[in-house]
């Protein structure tokens, strides 16, 4: 053992990282959720990498984007493998949530697939149905301005069904509650440590009978399955009765390539569209809202900009005033950066050893870009805490922003639009007895509302506006 450890010295070197413990490493050291804020601080003291270990795992946090640019994207082909996880992905997933699948042929064919639907020269195939969904938006917030996370979620999730089922989402319906419900656990499964066995690989080779969290999950496996399931099921009946328009699902499931991905698979890949269309930008509309209640300064710029374009309640923005309307579209960026709710990145595990810097690192290493440290860097971001969309105005000043995210364009557009219209037609104040902390947003809550805002209609007409435009989204369908 001590002569290994010798020759895989002599082999590799990895950045420095906090001193962990025997077996376990520094599992016990990283919070089991909300992550951020440690890694930023581990960060602050190591520098641009640091390495730790979590159990089986040796993880390189990349913190600055130009080491993300050098190794996650540069060298992308041996840098976009997903760790092994027997639980989340194996167990629980059925090996067939693409997040989380290794890089490999399945993951490239369900990746193309999701490719083939949200790619950009899609945009005119969501356009309608974004239109439409945020003229609900904005009528809901005025209705129940109280219950504006409800309606957010409602927006992103109607936006998704309605081009992958051609189905719009009720906020009263059962079967979406569940999927957010489904989409919950899986966040928390993936949290690092979160199940032993996704770092302890030994515990994988446990007779079968021995593993005690098979039946967890193979219970979250069944219940995530049943949601997908029965949304299938529901396109079925409206296709034999004729009340299903064509949509992404009916082709996909007519074509001859699906019949070879399996029933699993299949079903997966729809319900991977649900799950990643309807979470991410529902949250960051949250945190686009939490920023317009703390700080009116960027808010009063952003409604000059939709009133100088459109009037003062005369109407709604829409796609086509996009190049009008830059303010607006700093606004969405800052809205993905300010406070990213992947705090610590996605996982990426290297195939194959590679060297950087003077640094070795071994294969099955994994590698993650520390999203938060990076994106409260104030070298990286000029007063960082601040949402301040002007600093993506000046291409100058801010250069780093890509993503390796298969719907960036569908959720870019789908936050533009909405954001646009809830700007241009409501106010957003802090409870100043209940005021936001905005480094615990929490907007992956759902159940309820993961902070306090007081939403007010801009003026009398823009609400006769929402009632003549709004309103009628409400009962349309197809
Ligand atoms: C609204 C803002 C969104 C944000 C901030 C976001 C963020 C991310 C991030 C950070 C990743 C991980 C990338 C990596 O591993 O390097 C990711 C992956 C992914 N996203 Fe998004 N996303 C958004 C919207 C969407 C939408 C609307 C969809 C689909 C309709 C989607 C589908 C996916 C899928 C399928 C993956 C997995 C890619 C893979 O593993 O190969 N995302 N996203």
């Amino acid at each position: 053992k001590l002569w290994n450890n010798y020759q895989w010295s002599r082999k590799y070197k990895l950045p420095p990282g906090p001193k962990g413990v025997p077996y376990f490493g520094n599992m016990f050291q990283m919070p089991p959720f909300h992550q951020g804020p440690w890694a930023k601080e581990m960060a602050e003291k190591y520098g641009e990498m640091f390495t730790i270990k979590v159990a089986d795992n040796t993880w390189v946090f990349l913190n600055s984007s130009r080491t993300v640019n050098a190794l996650l994207e540069k060298r992308s082909a041996i840098y976009s493998s997903r760790p092994r996880f027997p639980y989340t992905s194996t167990l629980m997933s059925g090996g067939c949530r693409m997040v989380v699948q290794p890089y490999g042929p399945q993951w490239r064919s369900i990746r193309k697939i999701m490719h083939s639907i949200l790619n950009i020269k899609n945009a005119a195939t969501f356009a309608p149905f974004q239109d439409l969904e945020s003229r609900h938006l904005v009528w809901d917030y005025l209705c129940k301005p109280e219950e504006w996370f409800r309606a957010n979620q409602r927006f992103a999730n109607s936006v998704i069904m309605s081009v992958v089922f051609a189905k719009r989402a009720e906020s009263s319906d059962e079967n979406i509650e569940k999927l957010f419900d489904t989409s919950r656990e899986f966040i928390a499964a993936l949290q690092p440590g979160a199940n032993l066995v996704d770092t302890f690989y030994i515990l994988d080779r446990l007779p079968k009978p021995l593993q005690w969290w098979r039946v967890r999950g193979n219970r979250a496996f069944q219940k995530v399955l049943k949601v997908y399931t029965t949304e299938v099921n529901d396109l079925k009946r409206r296709m034999t009765e004729n009340k299903c328009p064509p949509c992404f699902a009916t082709h996909f499931l007519s074509a001859p390539e699906t019949a070879k991905l399996g029933e699993t698979q299949t079903l997966f890949a729809l319900g991977s569209l649900m799950e990643a269309g309807s979470d991410t930008s529902r949250m960051t509309l949250s945190q686009i809202i939490a920023a317009a209640a703390k700080d009116p300064r960027w808010v009063k710029k952003a409604q000059d900009e939709l009133d100088a374009i459109c009037g003062y309640a005369v109407r709604l923005p829409d796609f086509s005033d996009r190049h009008d309307l830059p303010y607006m579209s700093a606004v969405t960026k800052e809205g993905f950066r300010w406070r990213p709710f992947a705090e610590i990145g996605v996982p990426h595990m290297l195939i194959k050893d590679d060297e950087f810097e003077g640094y070795r690192f071994p294969k099955d290493t994994v590698f993650t870009w520390n999203s938060w440290a990076i994106a409260l860097d104030e070298r990286e971001h000029k007063d960082a805490l601040r949402f301040w969309p002007e600093r993506w105005l000046d291409p100058e000043i801010e250069g780093f922003g890509r993503r390796v995210c298969t719907g960036y364009h569908v959720g870019d557009t789908n936050v533009w639009i909405a954001a646009a219209r809830l700007l241009y037609c409501f106010n957003f104040a802090e409870n100043p007895e209940h005021k936001i902390d905005t480094m615990n947003l929490n907007v992956g809550e759902h159940r309820f509302a993961p902070f306090e805002v007081n939403i007010t209609v801009r003026s009398e007409r823009h609400k006769e506006l929402i009632e003549r435009i709004g309103k009628p989204a409400v009962g349309v369908k197809y």
